[in-house]
């Protein structure tokens, strides 16, 4: 079978340099766990792209193998439980982020990273598993990924915050397979209430930009505050 080469490209460096050379740094590890779960979701990723960006004659070889691999799955794990969750920072929240998550395969290339300034970025492309309108990355998921970005920034200014209020104002088509950059930075903060914006560009091109209000969450400890979560 035949694929479209730049849907499997490898991704445009992700440890670029920002306006003034500086290097950024990986915001998160992406580091393969001994457990293979995070193995496990890179090629789930692969198989979400095939499946949602092929034309086949005949798979019904491939639903009974997934099947049975769904099956051992559920035999060899334990599911982990909301309330494992119930605080910020357990590690597994972050692993299962659908915009994020090392071990979803939901989630999107995203490995971003943060400059001296606190700004954050992330290049990327996006396949057909992420289209909208024909060749365009569906808007929803230009959201998801600001939403995303935004939060990082925050965290890169050590705050934590619930979005509020998320602003996306689509100015050009994204388009699909193409090498996007997103940035996003922390605006300011007022008490509980933390503001930060974002852009999307393809090349020179401005596909969208992002404003938002977040809340910090009653109860955040300066702990919470000092580390580097999601949000
Ligand atoms: C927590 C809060 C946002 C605020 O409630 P409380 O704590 O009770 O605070 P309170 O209502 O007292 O307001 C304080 C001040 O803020 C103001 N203000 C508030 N809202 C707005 C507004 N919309 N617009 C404008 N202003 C607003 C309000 O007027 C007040 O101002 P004042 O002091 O009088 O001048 C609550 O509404 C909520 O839970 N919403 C759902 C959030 C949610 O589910 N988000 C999606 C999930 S997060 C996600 O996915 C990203 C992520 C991923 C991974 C990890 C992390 C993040």
């Amino acid at each position: 079978m035949t694929s479209d080469a730049s849907a499997t490209d490898p991704l445009p460096g992700t440890t670029g340099t920002a306006p003034g050379d500086e290097t950024g740094v990986p915001f998160l590890p992406w580091d393969d766990d001994a457990t293979g779960a995070t193995d496990l979701a890179r090629e789930l990723r692969r198989v979400r792209g095939l499946v949602a960006g092929s034309r086949f004659d005949d798979v019904h070889d491939a639903v009974t193998t997934v099947r049975e691999l769904a099956d051992h799955l559920e035999a060899v794990g334990t599911m982990v439980r909301p309330s494992d969750y119930a605080t910020w920072g357990v590690p597994e929240h972050l692993a299962s982020n659908p915009a994020i998550g090392s071990r979803n395969p939901v989630s999107p290339p995203l490995e971003p990273v943060v400059f001296p300034d606190a700004t954050v970025r992330a290049d990327l492309r996006l396949g057909i598993e992420y289209q909208g309108p024909p060749g365009c990355v569906h808007g929803g998921i230009v959201a998801l990924i600001f939403d995303e970005m935004l939060g990082l920034a925050n965290a890169a200014a050590k705050s934590v915050g619930m979005t509020a209020d998320l602003r996306v104002i689509y100015t050009s088509p994204t388009p699909l397979y193409a090498p996007l950059r997103f940035e996003a930075r922390q605006d300011r903060v007022e008490g509980r209430k933390i503001w930060a914006s974002a852009t999307l560009h393809t090349g020179e091109t401005l596909c969208a930009r992002a404003e938002a209000l977040f809340i910090e969450p009653r109860g955040i400890s300066d702990a919470q505050r000092d580390r580097p979560v999601e949000g």
